[in-house]
């Protein structure tokens, strides 16, 4: 069987990037490693906007009626006053998934102590998976990878290995991994025979 298509929204938020004071990384940061990631054919929808509480839950709703199985947000997950990514996601859940958010913040910890300022949360709506990652460029990789050594053993899961079974159970495509990028992990009776 061949892979199933999947369509993911990018959203970069940032109020410099997105009135061009500086070229934004986080779009090219987030489908670059997507694409190395995932075997699946996938289609992007992107989006660059300001640190706007109603403009950013309008996006996310827009995304997910687009058909997005999952919606990646990079930026404004700290504590500044125009920091208003996680409220705005939180505005349009259906269910809070509190885990991704604990484990983001270990893994951000491995990296930097400021890791502990980020208030980054995930969240379904109705079929779609929708994770804040920080707004540094670099923690895109940190966070959905994790931390291996030289010789490429894990040394802290990335949340991304989570993320194909998620959309599996919310009713989304059957996303597969390249295992040296990262290993997915699912229960043996939700796993399928690979595609080819
Ligand atoms: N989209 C982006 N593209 C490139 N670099 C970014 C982007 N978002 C953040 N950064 C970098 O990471 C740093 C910290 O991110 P943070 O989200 O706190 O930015 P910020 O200072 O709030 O940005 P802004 O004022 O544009 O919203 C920024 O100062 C910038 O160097
Ligand atoms: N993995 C990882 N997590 C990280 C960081 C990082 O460099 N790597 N930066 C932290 C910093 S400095 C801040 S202020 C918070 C919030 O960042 P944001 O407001 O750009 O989303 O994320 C944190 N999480």
């Amino acid at each position: 069987m061949a892979h199933e298509p999947a369509r993911i929204g990018l959203v970069s938020i940032s109020d410099r990037a997105s009135a061009g004071v500086y070229e934004d990384k986080g779009l090219p940061a987030l489908r670059d490693w997507l694409a190395r990631a995932l075997q699946n054919p996938l289609t992007f929808d992107e989006r660059l906007i300001p640190d706007e509480q109603a403009g950013i839950s309008a996006t996310l709703i827009e995304l997910v009626e687009a058909g997005c199985s999952l919606v990646l947000t990079t930026g404004g997950t700290g504590p500044a006053p125009r920091d208003v990514t996680p409220e705005a996601t939180l505005a349009v859940a259906e269910k809070e998934l509190p885990g991704f958010g604990e484990q983001m913040r270990q893994i951000g910890l491995r990296f930097v102590p400021t890791s502990i300022l980020s208030r980054q949360v995930a969240v379904v709506r109705g079929r779609c998976l929708i994770v804040n990652l920080p707004g540094q460029p670099k923690a895109i990789q940190e966070t959905l990878e994790g931390l291996k050594n030289a010789e490429g053993q894990q040394l802290v899961p990335g949340i991304f290995a989570a993320v194909p079974y998620c959309i599996d159970l919310i009713g989304g495509p059957y996303l597969q991994t390249h295992d040296a990028v990262c290993a997915a992990f699912r229960p043996k009776s939700a796993r399928r025979p690979p595609a080819g």
